[in-house]
């Protein structure tokens, strides 16, 4: 039985926050896998704020080719509606054959978790590592999520990352006031939104 892992987000754009708590959780935890998944519709984002699917792919594909543990899985994009992350862990754990995957989440996404679709019967399917992110207080984890029965509360586990004060969202800013972008994610990336002129008018 494979043990994999599932890196779920907008990635608009992918950056180095993204690929540093992968490689922490994937070594930590000894998964033979991470899939990135993009989401198509994020639940929780407005459609206008979003690039188009088929850039964020891209730009997930170049951040991850010289990991090979890593892959870019586009299953998000090929369903109709909202990107909601049990049906995605269900077709997973159908396509892989896997018992449990582990989703992986930065500080500020799990303290929402109880906003999300079906979120007991998410937690109670998953392994869901919660990866501390600057900014955010993974202490504030058994107070938010005060409702969830203690035996789906364990399944979350909190995972202490090398802290990135990394964005996207700081990082489409920067891309359209002109400022440097380098250091913050792959060079093959920050080359991408240069030749495809993205986010100059968000
Ligand atoms: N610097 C970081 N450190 C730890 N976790 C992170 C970091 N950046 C993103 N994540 C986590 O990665 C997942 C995907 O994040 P997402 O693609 O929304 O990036 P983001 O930088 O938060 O984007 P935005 O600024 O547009 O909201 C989320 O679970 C998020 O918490
Ligand atoms: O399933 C949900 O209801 C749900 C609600 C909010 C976020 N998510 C997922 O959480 C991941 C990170 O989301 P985001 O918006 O921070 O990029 C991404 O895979 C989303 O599809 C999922």
């Amino acid at each position: 039985m494979s043990r994999i892992c599932i890196m779920g987000g907008t990635f608009d754009p992918i950056h180095y926050g993204h690929l540093v708590v992968a490689e922490e959780v994937r070594h930590q935890f000894g998964l033979e896998k991470v899939i990135f998944i993009p989401a198509a519709r994020p639940p929780h984002k407005t459609a206008k704020e979003i690039s188009k699917p088929h850039h964020r792919v891209n730009m997930a594909r170049m951040a991850t080719a010289t990991n090979k543990y890593f892959e870019v899985s586009t299953i998000e994009l090929e369903r109709e509606g909202p990107s909601y992350t049990i049906d995605t862990v269900v077709a997973i754990q159908e396509i892989y054959d896997v018992d449990k995957v582990y989703f992986i989440t930065g500080a500020d996404a799990v303290l929402e978790i109880l906003t999300w679709k079906e979120a007991e019967r998410l937690l109670s399917i998953c392994n869901f590592v919660a990866a501390t992110r600057p900014g955010y207080d993974l202490n504030k984890l058994a107070e938010n999520l005060k409702p969830l029965p203690k035996d789906v509360f364990k399944n979350i586990i909190p995972l202490e990352v090398p802290a990135l004060s990394i964005s996207s969202t700081d990082i489409r800013n920067r891309v359209r006031e002109g400022r440097s972008i380098k250091y913050l994610l792959p060079e093959p990336v920050e080359e991408y939104i240069r030749n495809n002129n993205i986010y100059q008018g968000f």
